[in-house]
């Protein structure tokens, strides 16, 4: 079970800064803009390749893991002194607000094909930092409210794999409440 407030069970002391995924934050930092960069310089290219969509050819990095964020977010804010203006329904609306920033970068585009092959390096860096900003705020938000949500993510597919069973649903987007058995 998740520590009351993750602090103490981090090791947190407040010092700068103290992360240390495989090195330093700075290390993280890299990483990911690398993940970016090869999604964008790849996914287009790919696709025309292998005629495959870039949902079967893309994959994450492992890390940071769901927990390594909440680690680093829990210290960002420490060290900051902001976790008095860390409550959940405060979380929920920035995560909120962070949302309709994603929306911003799609509205007035039209449907917009997978992998974004039409977007800039720097819509594509924007949205990288968009999502991203929606993902903290969501992993803060499950800590504050005591949501494992590694494990909550695993209980939920598991029932949507309930709801939604392969065999019945195959090639229909319709709501399990529309179904007839
Ligand atoms: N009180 C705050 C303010 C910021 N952040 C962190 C979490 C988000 O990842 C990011 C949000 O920062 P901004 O509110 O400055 O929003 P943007 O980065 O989206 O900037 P802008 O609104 O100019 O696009 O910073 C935080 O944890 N707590």
């Amino acid at each position: 079970m998740m520590a009351t407030n993750g602090k103490d069970a981090c090791g947190l002391n407040g010092d700068e800064p103290s992360v240390s995924l495989n090195g330093t934050s700075d290390t993280l930092a890299k990483k990911s803009h690398t993940l970016v960069m090869n999604g964008a310089a790849t996914q287009p290219d790919s696709k025309l390749q292998n005629g495959r969509t870039g949902a079967e050819s893309f994959t994450f990095t492992p890390e940071p893991t769901i927990e390594d964020i909440r680690r680093m977010q829990a210290e960002f804010t420490d060290e900051r002194d902001w976790n008095q203006f860390h409550q959940p329904r405060n979380l929920l609306l920035a995560m909120v607000g962070e949302v309709g920033e994603v929306s911003e970068l799609f509205q007035w585009r039209g449907e917009v094909a997978e992998g974004l092959p039409n977007w800039t390096e720097s819509e594509r860096e924007q949205l990288a930092q968009e999502l991203s900003d929606v993902m903290i705020y969501l992993v803060e938000l499950a800590e504050k409210c005591h949501v494992d949500l590694p494990q909550a993510v695993l209980r939920k597919m598991a029932l949507n794999r309930l709801k939604y069973p392969a065999s019945k649903v195959h090639g229909s987007a319709k709501k399990y409440t529309e179904y007839k058995d």
